[in-house]
């Protein structure tokens, strides 16, 4: 990658396509130099089209995350995210196809199925680290080869700062001439409202482990800004926890309220360090059974 600003003005969009779980979050937030996108361990973690931009020398590039395909259960929140992941794969000009390196199973070939000819794939081949045998990474990508035209292969770890600068470089030509959309400073085209309630979900899949279905959610219901001559920005948040079963709403609040007074706590520091701001953060618990399958409940929640 090059810092120097000569050469024509480049922008373009860039989605992050793959099965859960191959590490697209932590590509998305490897690009773009902070975190934006909500990672953890737990599959399905990313519901929303979340953009991240950044712009090195004379390129911008504008990220777009997509969810996790789905293809096991078929509710009204999953026909959602299936749109999402088509929809945004028809007006990019790049798109990174996200595989554990040495993998492909039908999951992959569910996302490779949706590539739109025309707009070029670069296939990555993610956690890299994690194979022993480097050996069976040629044979593997000579096979991948035959599966799509992939305008590159990029062996490499998402979690690897130098892999990451190199795919810059090798993603900078497929960018159009054009003119930034965006402030060369700009990282996100996301509210705070929305990174607040990406935070607090995070969080909660982080303390509540993988007995919490996915199919939890947070409603941010309040987010103000009020001035504070001590602590200069102060905002009030107040959210809410959704959940379908009385049993998910006993394991998030845990024994004496500890554990959401600890998902409350660790995403209040975080939120603060994020917004530079004094942050007030309120949480509730709400049971609301079978809210994945009812169509109308999942708009009025903002998906799609
Ligand atoms: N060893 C290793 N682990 C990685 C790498 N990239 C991501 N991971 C891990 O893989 C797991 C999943 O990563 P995510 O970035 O959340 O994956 P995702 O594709 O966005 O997942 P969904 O939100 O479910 O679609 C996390 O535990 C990451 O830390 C990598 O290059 N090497």
């Amino acid at each position: 990658m090059t810092d120097d600003a000569t050469g024509p003005m480049r922008c373009g969009m860039v989605a992050i396509v793959g099965k859960p779980n191959v590490g697209k979050s932590t590509l998305l937030n490897a690009l773009v130099g902070q975190k934006i996108s909500i990672t953890s361990r737990k599959a399905q973690t990313t519901r929303h089209r979340i953009t991240g931009i950044r712009t090195v020398g004379t390129s911008q590039f504008v990220f777009v995350d997509t969810p996790g395909f789905q293809t096991r259960h078929s509710s009204a929140l999953n026909r959602s995210l299936n749109k999402a992941v088509t929809g945004v794969l028809g007006d990019v000009d790049l798109v990174l196809f996200v595989v554990e390196a040495g993998n492909f199973t039908l999951g992959d070939a569910k996302v490779l199925a949706l590539l739109k000819p025309g707009i070029p794939a670069v296939l990555i081949a993610n956690k890299l680290d994690t194979v022993h045998r480097r050996g069976d990474i040629a044979p593997w990508l000579r096979d991948m080869q035959q599966r799509h035209e992939f305008a590159e292969f990029v062996p490499m770890s998402a979690k690897n700062p130098k892999d990451v600068e190199r795919l810059f470089a090798i993603c900078e030509k497929y960018l159009p001439e054009q003119p930034w959309w965006y402030g060369e400073d700009e990282l996100t085209d996301r509210s705070e409202k929305f990174l607040a309630s990406e935070i607090v979900r995070e969080k909660l899949f982080r303390l509540t482990g993988e007995e919490l279905p996915y199919t939890s959610t947070v409603v941010i219901e309040q987010f103000e800004e009020e001035p504070s001559p001590k602590h200069g920005r102060f905002v009030k948040i107040a959210g809410t926890i959704v959940v379908e079963r009385d049993s998910h709403k006993a394991m998030i609040i845990g024994e004496r309220g500890e554990r959401l007074k600890r998902i409350g706590t660790e995403a209040r520091n975080e939120l603060e360090k994020l917004m530079g701001a004094k942050v007030f953060l309120q949480l509730w618990v709400k049971v609301r059974s079978g809210w994945a399958d009812d169509e109308a409940r999942v708009k009025s929640f903002g998906y799609e």
